[in-house]
């Protein structure tokens, strides 16, 4: 007997699941065993881009969770309620969930996978990183035997974008971002995106995953595009760095005791594989031991890849009804029953670039230096190049530094009567 599907959301995501399972052959025959039983929408007069006959669709979403014939629910309806509810609902009913909803799973993931282990149903999610990029069930399964020391990535396509334009056409950030809504790269509500707030979703997710914890999102510290300038973008290219927009997840010590997850632009060494990742791709690098490092680089958006890795979920749950086993597989299953502990950003050791506009007095890089030095910054260079009107520029990169230390450095610098102000402060990879 087929296995019964109930899709939410037939949008983007949606409409491209929906056009990939209608059209199966070529690809693994398991997808010849999946009905399309039901699908929810908001509206039913919107003109789709799929066929679907009209006892399908239907505005009745809850009756979908609720209707004993679906096997799995699908959810690519975004947005956290209802879609939070429609899942636990599902869940209770003991089906299986496949969702590309990284802003729930981030938020509710911790209530989410317990009911879901309690029902002894799984909770899918691959489509929610990277898009069609293959990274959750890599760390869950591949790579899972490793000890994973750094997870870091470029894992929202539209901050890369307008990233990649800025330094391509030395452009400053309203203008292409502007630009990027007019040709639907960005949303018109861009916030999540630039904000660096879907990134702080995604690199939960994989923090997660990859250092065997629950993460609390709101100890995600997250930065994101909307300070960048193309003045900052052409300094970091002189310097031998490109800005790009990171979320990481790391060790930042020896015996693993403090794990540091965190999403902001960061000046990437022109050498670093996650340099070159133009436009709107994603790519995750993944440090671990004994692999060493692993870097997954794909498409992360659009109606076609993404729709490739929730099919790809959605196959692995086909065969686990199929395959019928009664005793849950621990690879398929969330096994994390406790949160993590995230170390504050004020305790993050990193490199730093800073950019200073100051009065054009003798002894103010001498000051800057000294007062660096009160607080145990160390200067890996310093440059005065330009003039803006009667200010002059100074940028300096430190090494690496304890957070802290480097804000209490800059107030005091901040109100040295030389210093006019510090219009950047970036981190350095
Ligand atoms: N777009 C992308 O490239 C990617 C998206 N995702 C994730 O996939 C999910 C879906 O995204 P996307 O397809 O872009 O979203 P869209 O806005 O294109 O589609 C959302 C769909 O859900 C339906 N819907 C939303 N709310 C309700 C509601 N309350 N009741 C009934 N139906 C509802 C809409 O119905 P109607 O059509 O009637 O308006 C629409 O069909 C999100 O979680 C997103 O973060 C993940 C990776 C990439
Ligand atoms: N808005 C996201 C796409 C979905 O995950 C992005 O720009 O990467
Ligand atoms: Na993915």
């Amino acid at each position: 007997m087929a296995v019964k599907l109930g899709i939410l959301g037939l949008g983007t995501v949606g409409t491209g699941t929906v056009q990939l399972l209608q059209d199966n052959v070529g690809r693994h025959p398991l997808l010849q065993d999946i009905e399309i039983y039901r699908v929810g929408v908001r509206s039913l007069t919107k003109p789709r881009a799929v066929e679907l006959s009209p006892e399908v669709i239907t505005t009745d979403l809850e009756a979908i969770v609720n209707d004993p014939a679906v096997d799995i629910v699908v959810e690519l309806m975004g947005g956290l309620e209802p879609a939070r509810t429609l899942i636990l609902t599902a869940i209770k009913n003991g089906k299986h969930v496949v969702t590309a909803n990284k802003a729930v799973i981030s938020r509710f993931g911790g209530e989410i996978f317990t009911a879901a282990n309690q029902a002894g149903v799984y909770v899918l999610l691959e489509a929610a990183v990277g898009g069609g990029i293959p990274v959750i069930q890599p760390l869950k399964q591949s790579l899972s035997v490793n000890r994973i020391s750094a997870i870091m990535g470029i894992v929202n396509g539209t901050t890369n974008y307008i990233l990649t334009r800025m330094q391509t056409e030395g452009s400053e950030f309203d203008h292409v971002l502007a630009d990027a809504q007019k040709l639907g790269y960005a949303e018109a509500d861009p916030t999540a995106d630039v904000d660096g707030l879907d990134a702080g979703d995604k690199i939960a997710i994989l923090a997660s995953l990859g250092f065997d914890g629950r993460i609390n999102r709101e100890d995600v510290h997250c930065e994101g595009i909307r300070q960048v300038t193309k003045t900052d973008i052409a300094y970091a290219a002189k310097l031998g760095f490109v800005i790009k927009l990171l979320g990481i997840a790391q060790h930042l010590d020896e015996d693993n005791s403090q794990l540091s997850v965190r999403v902001h632009p960061t000046l990437v060494p022109h050498s670093h594989p996650l340099a070159s990742i133009n436009g709107v791709y994603n790519a995750i690098l993944i440090e671990g031991e004994p692999i060493g490092q692993v870097m997954l680089f794909g498409p992360g958006a659009g109606a076609g890849a993404t729709a490739s890795a929730v099919s790809s979920d959605i196959l692995n749950l086909v065969a686990t009804l199929k395959t019928n086993t009664a005793k849950p597989n621990p690879l398929l299953a969330c096994r994390h029953q406790n949160y993590s502990e995230i170390t504050p950003i004020s305790e993050l050791v990193t490199r730093f670039y800073a950019r200073f506009l100051s009065k054009d007095q003798a002894g103010v890089i001498g000051r800057l230096g000294t007062c660096f030095g009160n607080y145990g910054v160390s200067l890996e260079s310093v440059v005065q190049t330009g003039f803006q009107g009667e200010l002059a520029e100074i940028v300096v990169v430190t090494h690496n530094v304890r957070e802290g230390d480097f804000r209490q450095a800059l107030a005091e610098i901040q109100a040295m009567e030389s210093i006019d102000s510090i219009p950047s402060v970036l981190r350095v990879l």
